[in-house]
């Protein structure tokens, strides 16, 4: 058969939220590094503040194969700040059915080779079967979520679900690799439903179970890290990429370009980079850092809950509030000047902050955490231990699998008290401070391992990016 001529070209549609946006990029990038051509499907709204927030078109300037297609206005904001919010933004993409066709069908110059599309619209599938793009879903959550979404069918065949009584410290006995250590409350919260006809329950499920209709399935993992979960996810999805920690592996290859090229963030907020001036000033691992992602939201109450238990650990703090993130009242302006002075004696505040440079940097010992699974990637890639408060989604179990299997840190979920938090901050950064620092940087080196040369994630990309490479139009694949 003549040497295919037309360049491999890469379809990359992520879920519009921040989560899914900078890890389906930093991918587009790394496909850009081996010469495939990549189309990065983005929202408007996304597209102008991610423009405006970072230097990504400089960024992504030296490749030709490079281009950013933005979706139809119809396609609502990526701010997705609620689970409704999130199902609303769900059923407009729906709305982008017929522009990504007529994207597939007219690229007659430079075919569409291989779709790469969010493990949560599965109509990109339908589109792929009928024009004969080969499709692989990128699910961005952790493996361990994945995998309890994907048996939640056999949770509701065996009664598990809907769940049972109070007591949420009763364990869960039908997602297999799990059955010793997973209790009601470590979850997806949208399993804590009593109706199963809930949109948002059918809507994850659902599309979770499409994944089977996929040709591969890539995972923002390493194989040292969910190894046991991985094997049980192959058992039902042989030809699974690990190539995570994703954000280091472009580093990584990233390495000795010029410094336009080097990785830089994805935010679709401003970041105040003044707090990194701040962490200059802070003793070696003194400063607990604290974020909520780019979603989870917090009460006033809670938000005071957290500041007493920070203020009161004597603990140096660097907390993102980021706007709008403060549900039930606009922050009084009793509780904002309490804020800002206790603040001013020992933490920092900020909307946004570059976070990868925090967690890399030397004066901080600690993350306070929403689990989101790229802040969790981030933190074991950096070694540092992690006090998890799940918001929602995959969150609770990755925060259980923080505390209970990789033993880096402490799961707070379903508490929001100021003695909690007091306590979990001081003990991890004071009392159980060795015990958590020596197995963070276990794990720390191995994920520097995974995507370092001969790296198990190094070798699934290059893997990868051979089997995207030998895919042709009209499907032919390995
Ligand atoms: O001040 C900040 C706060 C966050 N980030 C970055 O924003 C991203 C946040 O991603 P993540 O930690 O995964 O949280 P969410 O934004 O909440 O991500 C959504 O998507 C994730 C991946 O699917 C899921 O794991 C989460 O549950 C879901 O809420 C990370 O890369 C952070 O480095 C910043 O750059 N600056
Ligand atoms: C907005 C969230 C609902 C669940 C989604 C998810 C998933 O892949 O299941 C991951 O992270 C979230 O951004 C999505």
């Amino acid at each position: 058969m003549a040497q295919q001529t037309i360049p491999p070209h890469v379809l990359i549609f992520p879920f519009p939220v921040q989560g899914h946006v900078t890890t389906m990029l930093k991918l587009s990038e790394l496909f850009c590094l081996a010469g495939i051509h990549v189309t990065y499907l983005i929202s408007t709204q996304n597209y102008t503040r991610l423009v405006r927030c970072t230097n990504v078109l400089s960024r992504l300037s030296p490749y030709p194969g490079f281009r950013f297609q933005v979706l139809p206005e119809s396609v609502s904001d990526g701010n997705a700040q609620s689970m409704d919010l999130v199902m609303n933004l769900f059923e407009s993409l729906k709305t982008a059915k017929t522009f990504f066709k007529d994207l597939l069908i007219g690229e007659a110059q430079k075919p569409v080779t291989c779709i790469i599309s969010d493990g949560l619209m599965s109509f990109t599938l339908d589109l792929g079967e009928e024009i004969g793009i080969p499709i692989i879903y990128f699910r961005t959550i952790s493996s361990c979520s994945f995998w309890a979404y994907f048996c939640m069918p056999k949770l509701v065949e065996a009664g598990e679900l809907p769940l049972k009584g109070d007591d949420m410290d009763v364990l869960i006995k039908n997602v297999p690799g799990m059955e010793c250590f997973l209790r009601q409350r470590d979850l997806p919260s949208l399993c804590r439903v009593s109706d199963l006809n809930n949109s948002t329950f059918t809507m994850i499920s659902s599309e979770t179970h499409q994944t089977v209709r996929a040709r591969a399935l890539i995972l923002n993992t390493f194989e040292d890290l969910e190894g046991p979960i991985l094997s049980q996810i192959r058992t039902e999805f042989p030809n699974t990429y690990t190539i995570g920690p994703l954000h280091a592996h472009l580093k990584a290859r990233l390495d000795g370009k010029t410094a336009s090229q080097l990785a830089s963030s994805n935010s679709l907020w401003e970041e105040d980079k003044s707090c990194i001036k701040w962490l200059d000033n802070q003793p070696l691992k003194s400063v607990v850092y604290v974020s909520f992602g780019s979603i989870a939201m917090v009460t006033r109450e809670q938000l005071v809950e957290f500041w007493h238990g920070l203020v009161n650990s004597g603990i140096r703090f660097l907390w993102v509030i980021r706007p709008d993130s403060v549900t039930d009242e606009e922050m009084g302006s009793e509780i904002q000047a309490e804020l800002e002075k206790a603040t001013k004696a020992r933490g920092y505040m900020v909307e946004w902050a570059p976070q990868e440079a925090v967690l890399a940097h030397q004066a901080v010992g600690g993350f306070l955490t929403h689990s989101g699974w790229n802040s969790t990637l981030e933190s074991i890639f950096e070694g540092v231990p992690m006090i998890c408060w799940p918001y929602f989604a995959d969150q609770q179990i990755n925060s259980r699998f923080v505390g209970e299997v990789w033993k880096v840190g402490l799961d707070i979920k379903d508490t929001c008290d100021r003695v909690v938090i007091e306590k979990a901050v001081k003990d991890m950064m004071e009392v159980r401070k060795e015990e958590f620092v020596e197995s963070a940087d276990q794990i720390a080196k191995m994920a520097r391992k995974s995507v370092g040369e001969g790296g198990s994630s190094y070798c699934n990309l290059n893997r990868l990016i051979e089997d995207i490479m030998l895919m042709t139009v009209g499907g032919i694949t390995p």
